[in-house]
């Protein structure tokens, strides 16, 4: 019993070292000042030795992130006492505009796991909105504690895609598509992946896929292939496309039937210089393939010709990579009954904005991820554009995503369709 007091003693005063020694230092600072000044004349230079350090804005900022640190591991090591696991100990901790990074290690016979499983006692007893537990990949004991407080994808406001003004792009190069909630970029380098994108309508898809379709109509190296279920969300890049389907299943057909030749022809002139896929050095087009609104051809209500778009694209999706073909595709619903599992998850990179129900956000990301804490349902419906980002082999991340109002994109396709035809034009030149 006093052996367990004494060992809360000794804890309690070794969590509030950081603050013990502050006090402890101005303390013995006073003492010796006080054999030489006086006792009244040594208190007023160590707090005057205190007031100018602390006018010193780099030890201002040094001293309240370090004593916030020390006060969220007191937090931290009072919230998993009080849940009942086992020691988890909580090291460097980091502020991100969201709350804060913490990095934890588990003891024996304790894992992540049992963190991650009561993260929502764990946040009723730290009084923030969430904790996300992320496992570090290379040791299962320690990892990352992120305790959100806020949502700094909040508020309303667009954020302007940083490439707006570029005057050229190359689609081999990572494409800015948001920032996340540490307010870093997110970008997605697409040679060799596709993109599924879904949510609930407004959510935010076409603009999403707008700053896909945007940076291949400014390399003028790319082939853009649009295919558009409404027709009005991606017409305004049709002078930067070799071609475009409306809502007419049989020109889309058409269009994938081209696509394939396209792509098996890339195949044979593959084999003919013995490589195995495209690189960018080789200076052969990348083709990027727009769909916005997928479940019209897929819903659609001829079923011969719904399974054969869907068999096309599909076989896009399988066999396009490694030629140098690139499917983004958009759609409300990508459940199974619309979406074919068997395309649906050749999809790399997969973006959900705001979903109905954790069971859609499911169906995007893939099965499990809502359950873990990564549910696009969580997003609020005023959050246009805002949605989480997984990649093959990654965790979602979530994100604000860049926004081209409509005024922007005109003017972008404008500028992108007269850098093709110099391009063009100087080609041709060049040839006669
Ligand atoms: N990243 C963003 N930032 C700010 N506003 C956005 C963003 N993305 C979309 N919006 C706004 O949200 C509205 C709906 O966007 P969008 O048309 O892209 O949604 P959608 O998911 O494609 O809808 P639908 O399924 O009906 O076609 C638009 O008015 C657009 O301006």
């Amino acid at each position: 019993m006093w052996l367990r007091l004494l060992g809360g003693l000794v804890g309690a005063l070794w969590r509030s070292r950081l603050e013990l020694t502050l006090v402890g230092a101005i303390v013995v600072v006073q003492r010796v000042l006080a054999g030489l000044v006086g006792a009244a004349a040594a208190w007023g230079l160590v707090l005057g030795l205190v007031a100018v350090v602390l006018a010193v804005p780099r030890a201002r900022g040094w001293l309240r992130t370090a004593l916030r640190a020390a006060r969220v591991r007191r937090k931290w090591w009072a919230a998993w006492t009080d849940c009942g696991l086992p020691r988890v100990r909580a090291g460097r901790v980091t502020s991100i505009p969201a709350g804060e990074l913490v990095r934890v290690r588990a003891s024996r016979g304790s894992s992540l796991g049992h963190v991650e499983h009561r993260a929502e006692e764990l946040a009723v007893c730290l009084q923030v909105r969430e904790v996300r537990v992320t496992r570090d990949r290379e040791n299962a004991a320690t990892g990352t504690v992120t305790l959100v407080r806020r949502d700094p994808l909040a508020g309303v406001a667009s954020v302007r895609w940083p490439q707006r003004d570029a005057a050229e792009l190359s689609l081999w190069e990572p494409i800015p598509m948001g920032v996340n909630e540490l307010g870093a970029t997110v970008s997605v380098a697409l040679p060799e992946r596709n993109v599924l994108l879904g949510g609930e309508p407004g959510a935010g898809k076409s603009a999403a896929l707008s700053l896909l379709v945007a940076t291949a109509a400014l390399d003028p190296s790319t082939r853009v292939w649009l295919l558009d279920g409404k027709l009005v969300e991606l017409s305004v890049w049709a002078p930067c496309a070799q071609r475009l389907a409306g809502p007419d299943i049989d020109e889309a057909i058409e269009l994938l039937r081209e696509l394939r030749g396209e792509m098996e022809q890339r195949y044979r002139e593959l084999l003919l210089r013995g490589q195995r896929k495209v690189a960018r050095e080789d200076g052969l087009p990348l083709n990027l393939v727009a769909c916005d609104e997928l479940a019209f051809y897929l819903g659609h209500e001829d079923r011969r010709k719904q399974k054969e778009f869907a068999e096309l694209l599909r076989d896009l999706v399988a066999r396009g990579r490694a030629a140098g073909v690139i499917v983004c595709a958009a759609t409300q619903k990508p459940a199974a009954d619309v979406v074919p599992s068997a395309l649906r998850d050749l999809f790399g990179f997969r973006l959900a904005l705001r979903c109905n129900t954790p069971q859609a956000s499911d169906t995007i990301l893939g099965q499990g991820w809502a359950s873990l804490g990564h549910d696009a349902a969580t997003i609020a419906p005023v959050q246009r554009g805002v949605g989480l980002l997984l990649a093959e082999d990654g965790l979602p991340v979530r994100m604000r995503g860049f926004h081209l109002d409509d005024a922007d994109a005109d003017e972008l396709a404008a500028r992108a369709a007269a850098l093709r035809a110099d391009v063009w034009l100087s080609n041709g030149e060049t040839r006669s």
